[in-house]
């Protein structure tokens, strides 16, 4: 890691927000986070707990701070707002969590930021739309978790059904994250080999087994909600990857949600996809050969999301 000093500032430290925390605590990323949340005794209790596993983990100046805080900010997470209860969609909580997006962004642009967004609340792509329009920034320097959960969780499931290290899989999914979002077979490989190859040769795996992993991947959110309230640590490590390969200017390829510009034929829509993260941001996008069905589901996607945000007046 460069000796230079980094700043993360993290707005809303709630599941979500404080297993971020403790994730960039323990794989050393930044070397100063500021915390920030409306409940205020909140963020200081975390940033003193955190605080405490210092001896324990590479150093990180923590401390909960204000707006003014995020002035010199490299990046600013935003975790903030209200989550999905058992049985509703991430679609639902856009009135709750869009109108509390523009105080913050606000906020941060008014203290003098010139870095990257990364924005995490639900209903993601929507929310990273609304924080580049509000904040006026470019495009590569506003973007969203979008896709990065979901795909980690496809890699994961296709990963146990081969018996092989999640790693070594190499698949994405696309879309919304949510309802619509779709996973991308038609470029899925474990460990160079396609999976097409594997059904073409060994009529292995059948496509009922591929489709009850998808629906296990889409339908995860609602699986883990259903039993314990509300997701954080799969997201946590998502967005403390997506934080390395920013800070450490990698040029990583992750699934986020980018503003496309003409690429898969889509404009003016937020929604994940592969792309290149590094230092100023999404470098570009990935554009992936897609199957003829999974280019019109994208497009489907982008249409929901598209709709979604016309909802929302005054942007
Ligand atoms: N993108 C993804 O893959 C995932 C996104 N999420 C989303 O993350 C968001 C947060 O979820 P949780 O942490 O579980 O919720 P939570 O309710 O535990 O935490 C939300 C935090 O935001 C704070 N907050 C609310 N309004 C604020 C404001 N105006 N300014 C500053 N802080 C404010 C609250 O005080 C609270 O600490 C939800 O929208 C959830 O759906 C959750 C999991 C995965
Ligand atoms: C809550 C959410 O967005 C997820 O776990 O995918």
């Amino acid at each position: 890691m460069s000796e230079r000093v980094t700043r993360v500032a993290l707005i809303g430290s709630g599941f979500v927000g404080a297993s971020y925390a403790f994730a960039l605590l323990n794989q050393g990323i930044s070397t100063e986070l500021v915390i920030i949340d409306k409940n205020k005794h909140k963020a200081e209790g975390d940033a003193m707990d955190l605080n405490h596993g210092i001896p324990f983990a590479p150093y990180m100046k923590i401390w909960a701070g204000d707006y003014e805080d995020c002035k010199t900010a490299d990046l600013v997470v935003i975790t903030a707002g209200a989550n999905q209860a058992p049985g509703e969609t991430r679609m639902d909580l856009i009135n709750k969590n869009a109108h509390i997006f523009k105080d913050i962004v606000d906020d941060v642009m008014k203290s003098g930021f010139e870095g990257i967004f990364l924005v995490a609340t639900n209903p993601v792509d929507v929310l990273t739309y609304v924080t580049q329009k509000y904040s006026g920034l470019p495009a590569n320097r506003v973007f969203g978790s979008g896709t990065i959960l979901d795909t980690a969780r496809l890699r994961f499931l296709v990963g146990q059904e081969f018996n092989i290290d999640p790693r070594s899989v190499h698949a994405y999914v696309m879309g919304e994250h949510g309802d619509t979002e779709l996973p991308i077979w038609s470029n899925t490989n474990i460990g160079g080999r396609l999976l097409s190859d594997y059904q073409r040769k060994e009529g292995f795996p059948s496509q009922e087994k591929l489709d009850e992993i998808f629906v296990n991947v889409r339908d995860a959110a609602y699986q883990i909600i259903d039993r314990k309230g509300a997701t954080y640590y799969g997201i946590a490590m998502g967005l403390a990857r997506l934080t390395k390969a920013i800070l450490w200017n990698e040029n990583a390829v992750l699934s986020v949600s980018t503003l496309l510009t003409g690429q898969y034929g889509l404009e003016d829509v937020y929604l994940g996809v592969p792309a290149v993260v590094n230092r100023s941001g999404v470098r570009e996008v990935v554009e992936l050969q897609l199957s003829e069905d999974e280019y019109k589901k994208l497009h489907h996607s982008a249409e929901v999301l598209k709709k979604a945000l016309q909802s929302i007046n005054g942007i």
